[in-house]
């Protein structure tokens, strides 16, 4: 049997009612609804599709398939939908699903049909096995078509039960080893926690860590449940090729075209048969034509002859080597060449030997570059896709903050954080909503992040996730979603807030980071920035390397210490770093002082001068 004798019916004729009498089939899965993802499993296994409904009919239609409501009336179950297909379907056999079942089989239609030829049967149903027990899924059948009358009387007799027809009709069984594959979502609670399109909850990704506490996190387990809690943003865009810099490729770019797209010539010089090279004597050529770079010849060098040819020329017919015009004499429209001058096959470019056509020029992640504008121009690309660019609200919390312009007053500081953290945002290239500075005030404090909220990806804050006694914003991020509160085993940056908040029907991610100037910048490039990359659909871990240790460090293992460096080229000219002057978690001067930062991983203990350090350059740190 073919898929060609087979039409695939969707079951969502039901009401629902165990759901909360919501219609099953039109409710949100995996980023659609539950309908389509059946009906995306089933089109490939069958010659068409319908789907059998009673309620909602226009917004099945919208699948652009046929609905087709049951002829038994009242709402009489899926044997009734059975019966609409039968009576309709075009093809000897018709396979039903439920609406219910997005991850039913691929070769659902495949085995049935074997199953049901095998046994020469009407219907073949599927089974599984669970703990020993055989399970049927009657709704999961393949039935032959001319058995509609059988099935009506049955109906019309008052007969409900799908299997209650069986006795008049010859029944196959066939097992199915996926007992998952047949898995129906019966809640609406079920089917959120089985969307794989839902975001998780903290509590799921804290879950898989062996251990965890909240008031002791080492930093690679704050990175992982980060890692694992933030999720691409799912927007794109077309922008033209110059704009595309520093943007995040949205799609892989293969290349339309070999590049080069000829064999061409590496040099000015002579192209040349590697054969006419001599090894024992000068070897002699006569000159037949010139050729210059985009100027095709159609010369065709013959034994004994050569054609002048310029970088980048397109390689004449027959040649494969170039002689460099300052390693040869013309003399009279001939050129003499010593012995072992080039070696056959020196001097020329294959055609695609920078990319072949239909190879990737680009992968999906990449952040472009100079080079890949460069690239993407060689191939004739004009519009690159790229994601759109991440909006980042952030505000700075404080009551003792003033803002430039301001009078210092008593007690006052400038508020620097926000413009730490914009130099930082801006450089990963994120839209920016700068929001100013909000008082240490519940309301100001939650009207200020409800509106980053409505208007952003994600959200940086700093200040008022310690203990202090004016820290409402732990409160009021509490309030408004899944948000955790660390204190971290590092220096600086020990506490943090993180999590997702919802405002107006919208989310955003939220990195409530502490107030400390130093701290502030540390927690933005260890944890942030590798999340803000992820929410823009790029890869770009921290580049560590490795340098000397100019002076002795104190530091005790069980905590990651991140201090102010500054590496250069030491006597023996490897590189060395030196510790900047005092590390207080206030004191930016030596932040600003500093072209590194020295990572002082949570085992290690104090560091002796000389000994090899990790370090995280300041600049290419987009
Ligand atoms: N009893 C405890 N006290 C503190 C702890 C602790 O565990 N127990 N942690 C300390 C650490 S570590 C840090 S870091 C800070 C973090 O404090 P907050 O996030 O609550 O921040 P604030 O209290 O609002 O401010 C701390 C500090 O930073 C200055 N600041 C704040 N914002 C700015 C800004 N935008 N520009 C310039 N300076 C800013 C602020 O004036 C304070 O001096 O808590 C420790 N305390
Ligand atoms: O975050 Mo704090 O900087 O360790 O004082
Ligand atoms: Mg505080």
């Amino acid at each position: 049997m073919n898929t060609a004798s087979i039409s695939g019916l969707v079951l969502a004729g039901g009401r629902g009612t165990r759901m909360g009498s919501v219609d099953k089939g039109l409710q949100p899965f995996g980023g659609a609804t539950m309908a389509a993802h059946v009906l995306e499993r089933l089109r490939p296994q069958v010659a068409s599709v319908a789907i059998n409904a009673n309620q909602n009919l226009d917004a099945y239609g919208a699948f652009g398939v046929p609905v087709w409501p049951d002829d038994t009336p009242g709402f009489a179950g899926p044997l009734a939908g059975l019966e609409a297909g039968l009576r309709r379907c075009g093809t000897p056999y018709l396979l039903t699903v439920p609406c219910d079942s997005p991850f039913l089989p691929l070769d659902l239609a495949a085995r049935l049909s074997a199953g049901l030829m095998a046994a020469d049967a009407d219907l073949a149903l599927a089974v599984t096995e669970e703990h020993g027990l055989r399970q049927p899924h009657p709704v999961f059948c393949l039935v032959k078509a001319d058995k509609a009358d059988v099935l009506s009387a049955y109906l019309a007799a008052g007969g409900r039960r799908m299997d209650g027809w069986y006795p008049q009709i010859k029944v196959a069984e066939v097992l199915f080893e996926d007992a998952a594959a047949f898995r129906n979502i019966n809640t609406l609670d079920e089917l959120r926690g089985l969307d794989p399109a839902r975001p998780p909850r903290l509590a799921d990704v804290v879950s898989c860590l062996s251990a965890y506490d909240p008031d002791a996190l080492p930093v690679r387990d704050a990175q992982k449940i980060i890692r694992d809690f933030v999720a691409p943003v799912r927007a794109t865009e077309q922008v033209a090729l110059r704009s595309a810099l520093g943007r995040v490729l949205a799609a892989d770019i293969v290349s339309p075209i070999n590049v080069p797209a000829h064999d061409n010539s590496a040099m000015d010089g002579y192209a040349l048969r590697g054969s006419d090279l001599s090894l024992d004597f000068d070897t002699r050529l006569r000159v037949i034509d010139t050729v210059y770079a985009g100027h095709a010849s159609s010369a065709v060098p013959a034994q004994g002859e050569c054609v002048r040819i310029m970088t980048g020329g397109v390689m004449p017919a027959g040649c494969d080597s170039v002689a460099p015009q300052e390693f040869v004499r013309e003399e009279d429209g001939v050129i003499v060449m010593a012995p072992g001058t080039i070696r056959p096959g020196d001097n020329r470019r294959f055609a695609g030997e920078d990319l072949k056509a239909g190879s990737a020029a680009l992968c999906k992640g990449k952040i472009i570059r100079p080079a890949d504008l460069g690239l993407l121009a060689s191939l004739g690309v004009a519009e690159v896709p790229v994601q759109r660019r991440l909006r980042v609200a952030f505000f700075s919390t404080g009551d003792e903050l003033r803002s430039i312009g301001q009078p210092l007053d008593e007690g006052c500081v400038y508020d620097s954080n926000r413009y730490t953290i914009y130099g930082m945002l801006q450089r990963l290239g994120c839209d920016i909503v700068d929001m100013g500075v909000v008082r240490d005030d519940p309301a100001a404090l939650e009207a200020a992040l409800r509106e980053a909220c409505e208007n952003a990806d994600a959200i940086i804050t700093s200040g008022g996730v310690s203990v202090g006694a004016a820290d409402y914003t732990r409160q009021i991020m509490a309030r408004l979603g899944d948000v955790t509160f660390w204190k971290i085993g590092m220096r600086p940056g020990r506490p943090l807030a993180f999590g997702r908040i919802a405002s107006g029907g919208k989310s955003a991610f939220l990195f409530g980071l502490p107030g400390n100037p130093v701290a502030v910048m540390v927690s933005f490039y260890f944890f942030a920035r590798e999340a803000l990359l992820r929410m823009m659909g790029a890869e770009a871990p921290l580049p560590l390397l490795r340098a000397r240790s100019v002076g002795a460090i104190r530091k005790k293992p069980g905590r990651t210490e991140y201090q102010r460096g500054l590496l250069s080229r030491g006597a023996d000219g490897l590189p060395e770093v030196k510790i900047t002057g005092s590390q207080g978690s206030g004191i930016l001067r030596s932040m600003s002082e500093a072209n590194c930062m020295v990572v002082l991983h949570d085992e290690q203990g104090g560091v002796q001068a000389g000994e090899m350090v990790d370090v995280l350059m300041f600049e290419g740190l987009i």
